[in-house]
């Protein structure tokens, strides 16, 4: 059990590092606040919230990820090498996947309050 604890605080450690030093983390993370406001407000139903829940946590986890690869290209490869910028870029890319499906999923979640709201 202390072992486990521990292990969070590790975890947690790691992603409040990626937030102080990473400006694309914050920035994720504004929007998930933004999002989360905006659906407390509009009182979305428990299918919405799963469906938003998975998407941002696929985003951030996405970004923590990228975060590791930048860090582990530039430990073994500070010099320039094109498999290191393949590694960087492939993981860049894994993160705009998943930001192109939260704004999707964005659009079918807030699409249909927003019309009803201002119609
Ligand atoms: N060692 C390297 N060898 C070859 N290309 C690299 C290398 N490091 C970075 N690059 C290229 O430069 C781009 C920017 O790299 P950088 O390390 O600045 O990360 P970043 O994508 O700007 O991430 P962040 O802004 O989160 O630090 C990479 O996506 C890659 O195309």
């Amino acid at each position: 059990m202390r072992k486990f604890v521990q292990s969070m605080g590790l975890a947690w450690s790691g992603i409040s590092l990626a937030l102080r030093t990473e400006a694309h983390m914050r920035i994720h993370l504004t929007a998930a606040l933004i999002v989360t406001t905006t659906g407390l407000l509009l009182g979305l139903n428990r299918y919405e919230w799963t469906a938003l829940v998975i998407t941002m946590a696929l985003v951030i986890g996405a970004e923590l990820l990228n975060t590791a690869i930048e860090n582990v290209v530039d430990l073994v490869s500070p010099e320039r090498h094109p498999l290191a910028k393949a590694a960087k870029d492939t993981a860049a890319g894994g993160v705009l996947v998943t930001a192109m499906a939260a704004v999707i999923v964005g659009l079918l979640v807030f699409g249909p309050h927003l019309v009803a709201i201002f119609r």
